[in-house]
């Protein structure tokens, strides 16, 4: 895989360029996504102009985010006007695209975001759903790294998170995003551009009182901020305003990172952005059910929800093959599909399998 940034003149056709890639990655089954002007100028950097400075802060964004989306194995193709080149890293991933979605958790520090997040973007990723954590480490030593603690800079920090999961969401790739986001205002924003962009958008509080996040003091922060050494430390000196109507509120006092991770999991499924479980088991039943009547389906899968049911499957003799294209759909219309298939490949009429 090559790396890749296109720079030239205004209308040189970079973009097209870009587009073309981006079709041709794309349905070859690498993931890849184009940043440029109209998605990057629009969002991300609509705070800049297009002074030598700006165009300079523009180009640093922009390696900032590619470096991100590499990192969570989307080849990232930017096209851009600009005299700065440097180079960005692409990584090659078999992760297929998936559906959009942003999810979005905030909590005091040492409430357990991160915990959760990375639980989260592990079980994701494991079931074939392209994610990934966006959280103060990668984000406030790079893309952010200009920004302090100050509300203002909390602002435009949390709008700049929000404008790149919002390019990770259109990429294809559940952006899970850890934030402190202390003030309400910050969140609507949030929101706000998800929503503006058609995008599902699930808040998440990490409901973890002060003193439980203070005993835990990851990062030795708390002590500081006691000392005076920090200022405006979220929950001593600066306020945090609770979220009033979150999508979830999940504790951590008296369970474990894995109970916890596995509420956001059902709230996920609830909203169909993962697959049911009950899917898998019905799907079992009918291959059962198949395979008796006809000995030899040929059926072929692709993103089957849980790596147990693969291997159930490959493991039956009767099968070899299965094809299901599994995207943001309900229950019915995946079983609907499911039983479409089958009707193309075999003479079987729907009633006959639901026997
Ligand atoms: N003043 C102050 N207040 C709060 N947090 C501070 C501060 N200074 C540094 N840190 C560390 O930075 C992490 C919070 O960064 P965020 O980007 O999540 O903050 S915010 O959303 O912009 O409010 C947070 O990380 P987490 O512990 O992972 O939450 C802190 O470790
Ligand atoms: N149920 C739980 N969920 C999340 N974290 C938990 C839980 N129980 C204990 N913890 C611990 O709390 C700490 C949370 O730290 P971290 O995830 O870095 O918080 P944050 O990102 O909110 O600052 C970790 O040491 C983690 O192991």
């Amino acid at each position: 895989m090559s790396k890749s940034k296109s720079f030239g003149l205004s209308g040189a056709g970079k973009t097209s360029v870009s587009f073309e890639l981006e079709a041709y990655l794309v349905s070859r089954g690498v993931p890849a996504y184009g940043l440029d002007g109209d998605n990057v100028r629009k969002g991300l950097n609509k705070n800049l102009g297009f002074s030598p400075e700006d165009r300079e802060e523009n180009i640093r964004r922009v390696a900032e985010v590619a470096r991100l989306f590499a990192d969570s194995g989307v080849v990232a193709l930017c096209s851009f006007v600009s005299p700065f080149s440097k180079q960005l890293i692409v990584i090659p991933s078999l992760l297929t695209r998936n559906d959009q979605h942003f999810h979005f958790s905030l909590g005091l520090s040492g409430a357990g975001k991160t915990s959760v997040s990375f639980e989260l973007e592990a079980y994701l990723v494991s079931r074939g759903v392209p994610a990934y954590g966006l959280d103060g480490d990668n984000v406030r030593k790079g893309l952010n790294k200009n920004l302090g603690f100050s509300p203002e800079d909390r602002e435009e920090n949390i709008r700049r998170v929000a404008e790149v999961a919002r390019l990770f969401a259109d990429s294809g790739v559940v952006a899970l995003c850890s934030f402190v986001s202390p003030f309400s205002k910050d969140r609507e924003m949030a929101r706000k551009i998800h929503k503006e962009s058609d995008l599902p958008f699930f808040e998440v509080f990490v409901d973890t009182p002060l003193n439980v996040c203070e005993s835990r003091d990851t990062k030795g922060l708390y002590k500081k901020a006691r000392e005076g050494s920090i200022k405006g430390f979220t929950g001593v000196d600066q306020v945090y305003e609770k979220p009033e109507l979150p999508d979830l509120v999940v504790k951590t006092v008296g369970c474990t990172v894995e109970e916890t991770t596995l509420q956001v999991v059902e709230l996920l499924e609830e909203n169909r952005v993962i697959l049911l479980r009950q899917l898998g088991d019905f799907l079992l039943s009918l291959l059962q059910s198949f395979s008796k009547l006809f000995q030899f389906p040929v059926l072929l899968f692709q993103q089957l929800p849980h790596s147990g049911i693969i291997n159930a499957i490959v493991a039956h003799p009767f099968i070899s093959f299965a094809i299901i294209n599994i995207p943001f759909m309900s229950f019915g219309e995946i079983r609907m599909d499911f039983l479409h298939k089958l009707r193309l490949l075999t003479t079987v009429t729907p009633s006959k399998l639901e026997t």
